[in-house]
């Protein structure tokens, strides 16, 4: 093996070990974001009883306006892209009003499937 040979042999190892490295952050991340939409599924599945008991409507576009607004500030400022906070932040909003709905719909019925 020549030289040139040799030192991209060695960036190629650095690489994988820095791929290895980033990887292992990427899997704490996943983690920390799971354990996150858990806790927020937690919290929303009572606003989903509250609401239900009360004949308050699933949801609520002002709140949701101040939300997206808010979301697309602190991501601007984490140079995340605001579109993409604001799709996910609809993606997961839009999952908890199917929720409340189906809440509101077993207490209605007295079904719990
Ligand atoms: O805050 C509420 O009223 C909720 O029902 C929670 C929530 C949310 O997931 O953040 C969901 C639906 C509403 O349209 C607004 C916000």
């Amino acid at each position: 093996m020549n030289h040139s040979q040799d030192s991209t042999q060695t960036a190629t190892d650095a690489a994988l070990v820095e791929l290895r490295s980033i990887r292992g952050t990427i899997d704490n991340l996943d983690a920390v974001l799971v354990g996150v939409l858990a806790e927020r599924f937690k919290a929303t599945q009572r606003v989903g009883e509250l609401k239900a008991v009360n004949n308050l409507p699933a949801g609520d576009p002002e709140r949701e306006q101040r939300q997206i607004e808010r979301l697309r500030t602190l991501a601007a400022e984490a140079q995340l892209d605001p579109e993409f906070a604001e799709k996910i932040l609809n993606f997961i909003i839009s999952e908890v009003i199917q929720r409340h709905e189906r809440i509101a719909e077993e207490l209605r019925t007295g079904s719990h499937d």
